[in-house]
């Protein structure tokens, strides 16, 4: 499997994919900033005139409704209806999600066009699958990062996701399948957006691997072991935040190799 990870990681350098992103304001030039790093070719575009023949000629979408607005809802929802209709891969990252009834009523609409990939942490995830499932009734519920699983399982079987917890311990639940990668340092949560980064990055790799469980683990991996090394050598999270793109960009087979942990 480790081996597999590293020649998506070759893949996405040497194939250098098109990646049109709708994200927010907050995470715009990290996350395209990440995606150079790492070989892949990002383009920001939100303009209701021009979000469909974006969504034609890149190979993945990100849609991420951080600071959304009545215009950008407009534009993911043009985005994500082309995706759907082209069967492009795309990821959703539902930030927020159960904080507000916009978000809420916004992330009902983008599901109905089936993302390939939702990324989020438990909480995110467990909103996702609790508005989906007022309609029809609640899972019951047990310990916090289970109820992720089977909130993520629920919303696999619904939409067809490819479902990535985010946290300490990153878990990606697919068609009969639980992966868990532990890799990933805890200053990460002291940058804002490396969830962002995570989803932008997962989109790079939907766009050139099949295997969409493959693609999200080898993508999560690369970030994680990237950040983990760097937090060695670091003071703090502006550091981490400025190291992490040199990381991303020189991270070799054997760093890769002797650094990875997960379970499939
Ligand atoms: N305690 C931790 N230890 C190691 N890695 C972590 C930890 N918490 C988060 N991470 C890593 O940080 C990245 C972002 O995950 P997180 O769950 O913080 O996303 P998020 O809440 O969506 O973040 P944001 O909204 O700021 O983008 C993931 O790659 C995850 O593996
Ligand atoms: C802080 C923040 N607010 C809206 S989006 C965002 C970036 C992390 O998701
Ligand atoms: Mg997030």
């Amino acid at each position: 499997m480790e081996q597999l990870l590293w020649k998506h990681i070759q893949n996405v350098r040497t194939k250098s994919p098109l990646v049109h992103n709708i994200t927010n304001y907050v995470v715009m030039n990290n996350t395209a900033n990440a995606l150079l790093a790492i070989g892949a070719s990002p383009i920001m575009a939100h303009a209701h005139q021009e979000v469909e023949e974006m969504v034609n000629i890149c190979q993945a979408l990100v849609i991420n409704i951080g600071t959304l607005d009545e215009y950008w809802t407009v534009s993911m929802i043009q985005a994500a209806k082309a995706a759907n209709r082209l069967n492009k891969p795309w990821i959703l990252d539902p930030v927020g999600a159960g904080a507000t009834s916009y978000r809420d009523t916004t992330l009902e609409y983008l599901l109905s066009f089936r993302p390939t990939v939702i990324r989020g942490n438990a909480s995110e995830i467990l909103a996702l699958a609790k508005l989906n499932q007022e309609k029809t009734k609640g899972v019951d519920s047990t310990a916090q990062s289970n109820d992720a699983v089977q909130a993520a399982q629920y919303l696999h079987k619904q939409f067809g996701s490819t479902v990535c917890i985010s946290g300490e311990t990153d878990i990606i639940v697919a068609e009969g399948k639980e992966m868990r990668l532990f890799n990933g340092n805890a200053l990460m949560t002291k940058v804002t957006g490396l969830g962002c980064t995570a989803t932008a990055i997962i989109g790079a790799f939907i766009a050139v691997t099949e295997n969409v469980a493959e693609a999200a683990a080898a993508a999560i991996s690369l970030l994680n072991i990237a950040c983990e090394l760097v937090a060695k050598n670091v003071e703090g999270p502006g550091s981490l935040q400025m190291h992490l793109l040199d990381k991303l960009y020189n991270l070799t087979q054997t760093e890769f190799d002797q650094h990875i942990k997960l379970s499939a």
